[in-house]
């Protein structure tokens, strides 16, 4: 198996989508990571001629190309294989320029081509299209040639992809095009509505990426990539898809971006998802005294591989579902610790659902230690911490048996966050050390893994003491709600302790792996499982 490949489709649009799951079975038995499709439709003539000289030619763009191409990532969505298909646009220009070379930023080890005929017993044309190829798309090292075995097809009259389906008509298109996303684990979905930009677009293409600011509302929003790696991936695809376009990618704090002010924007591009933003933004547009702006519409692709869970179109949503269970931080070597037992921190924010979690990895093989109720022992009459509390925190926390009233105590270190402090400051050190001797005794017992269920682990600073660090999130007004039933508290109240701790997205950016208990009681088994079993997986390495 390959990295790396460029297909080279040149049949007409008709004979691509005849056979394009075949082709695409073909190139991805041969190519694991980035599949380049390169769309240079030749003449008949040229299909049959002895002298096959293949060279990358500029081919305006017209509705026929525009729907190939569209066609061409909804049917390589349904791959549910991860591959990334990169469709080139670059000579898909009515300028003259840009002129190859085009360097692909992940290069081809190997380039597909669909003219069976080119090699033939009596004339083996492979050199000759391998050298052109390459001064067309310079790559290092030496590529090899596939030639698919397709069935042969009608030629058609006309050199160009023009379908069966009636006459293309030439693209409208703008100097200046602009549109807007989170742009999440780039997918199909997304490479669709950029390249769909980039062929409305003449000279400059900006593409507003969202801020922090705007995903409060998002599923599981705590695991977006930064905005840094998502402009970065945007603007990857983008320079490497249509060279020669100029891309502005900027970070944007509301819906309108640079359409708020941008006198040179004349369209907007949209997905079914965001239809309803154009009518606003050119509302906007117009009360400024702007030009309103054309607006195109893309749809949106069908995931063919989503489970009971996800949505049914391709969405960043679905694929940070995805991510839960499964490493998303790589784990830092800990020459410190012994290998075993293997101790996993589990945290996670209060009312998330971290004692659930821990109970089903109980049922998985894990050692488990609530470190919640460890911090009870640590003050309870006659324990370590009472003397210190209550000379600290004065007689009135006591109850009538002279123990400690931690509903009392509670209500005083939550409203103050110095108190709180010097509670912890009394309290996490005892745990820890009782922590670590009951995983001991539970690893003399049998146990290999052992979670250590700790709300507030990476506050104490334990992260060192541990292998790995996995944390529940539930969305802050969710786990208000919890709280407010669970302990029995105001709304008031509970949002003071969930604002008291750290946030979801701080915990998630220091965690290996993320659990969410938010849904169905299946959902949270599946990827409390898949952690389990990826976790066996890196432990036996
Ligand atoms: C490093 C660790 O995580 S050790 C385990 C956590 N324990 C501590 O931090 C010790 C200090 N805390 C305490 O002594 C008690 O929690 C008290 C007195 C503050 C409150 O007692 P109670 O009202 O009985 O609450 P309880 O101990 O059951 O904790 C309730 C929630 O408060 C949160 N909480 C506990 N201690 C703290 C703290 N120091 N700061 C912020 N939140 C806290 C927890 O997240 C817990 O929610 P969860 O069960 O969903 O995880």
């Amino acid at each position: 198996m390959l990295k790396t490949g460029l297909l080279i489709l040149t049949r007409p649009a008709s004979a691509i989508y005849k056979d394009f799951n075949k082709i695409l079975s073909h190139a991805t038995k041969i190519v694991s990571s980035t599949l380049y499709v390169h769309i240079q439709p030749i003449s008949p003539n040229e299909v049959n001629s002895t002298k096959r000289h293949f060279q990358i030619k500029a081919v305006p763009p017209d509705s026929e190309i525009q729907k190939l191409v569209s066609k061409l990532y909804f049917q390589s969505a349904g791959l549910c294989n991860g591959l990334d298909i990169r469709i080139f646009l670059g000579h898909l220009t009515n300028n003259h320029g840009p002129t190859p070379p085009f360097p692909l930023k992940n290069g081809y080890q190997v380039i597909l081509v669909d003219q069976p005929q080119w090699v033939s017993e009596s004339y083996d044309c492979r050199a000759e299209i391998i050298s052109n190829v390459k001064a067309s798309f310079p790559t290092a090292g030496e590529p090899r040639l596939e030639v698919m075995e397709l069935d042969t097809y009608e030629p058609e009259s006309t050199p160009s992809v023009v379908s069966h389906h009636g006459p293309s008509a030439p693209l409208q298109t703008y100097d200046n095009v602009i549109l807007g996303g989170t742009f999440d684990r780039l997918h199909m979905g997304h490479k669709l509505i950029l390249s769909q930009a980039c062929l409305l677009a003449n000279r400059r293409l900006v593409v507003g990426v969202t801020a922090e600011n705007m995903h409060t509302k998002k599923v599981l929003h705590e695991l977006i990539e930064d905005i840094a790696k998502r402009k970065g991936n945007v603007l990857n695809f983008l320079e490497d898809v249509k060279p020669g376009l100029k891309f502005e990618v900027v970070p944007i704090h509301d819906v309108n971006g640079p359409t708020d002010y941008d006198p040179d924007l004349q369209c907007l591009v949209l997905s079914q998802e965001t239809i309803k933003g154009g009518p606003m933004i050119n509302s906007l547009r117009k009360d400024k005294g702007l030009s309103v702006l054309a607006e195109y519409v893309v749809d949106l692709i069908s995931d063919e591989c989503h489970s009971q869970f996800e949505e049914e179109k391709i969405s960043s949503s679905s694929l940070r579902k995805r991510a839960l269970g499964t490493l998303i931080n790589p784990v830092e070597p800990k020459p410190n610790l012994p290998t075993r037992p293997y101790l996993i921190g589990l945290c996670g924010g209060i009312g998330s659902g971290k004692s659930s979690i821990c109970q089903r990895l109980e049922k998985l093989g894990a050692g488990t230690v609530d470190c919640d109720k460890l911090g009870h022992q640590v003050y309870v009459k006659g324990a370590h911490g009472y003397d210190k509390i209550v000379e600290e925190f004065g007689q009135d926390i006591l109850g009538v048996d002279g123990e400690i009233d931690r509903k009392v105590l509670g209500a005083v270190v939550f409203n103050d966050k110095g108190k709180l402090q010097r509670l912890n400051h009394i309290v996490w050190p005892e745990v820890q050390k009782l922590a670590l001797q009951q995983a001991e005794k539970l690893h003399q017992e049998g146990k290999d893994v052992i979670v250590l269920e700790a709300a507030l682990l990476l506050e104490a600073g334990w992260k060192e003491k541990l292998h790995e660090v996995w944390t529940v999130v539930v969305p802050e007004g969710e786990a208000v709600t919890r709280i407010m039933e669970r302990n029995k508290l105001s709304r008031e109240e509970a949002s003071k302790r969930v604002n008291n701790q750290m946030s979801n997205v701080e915990r998630v950016s220091l965690s290996n792996v993320v659990l969410c208990a938010l849904w169905e009681y299946d959902y949270t088994q599946t990827q409390v499982e898949r952690a389990w079993t990826l976790l066996k997986k890196r432990m036996a390495l």
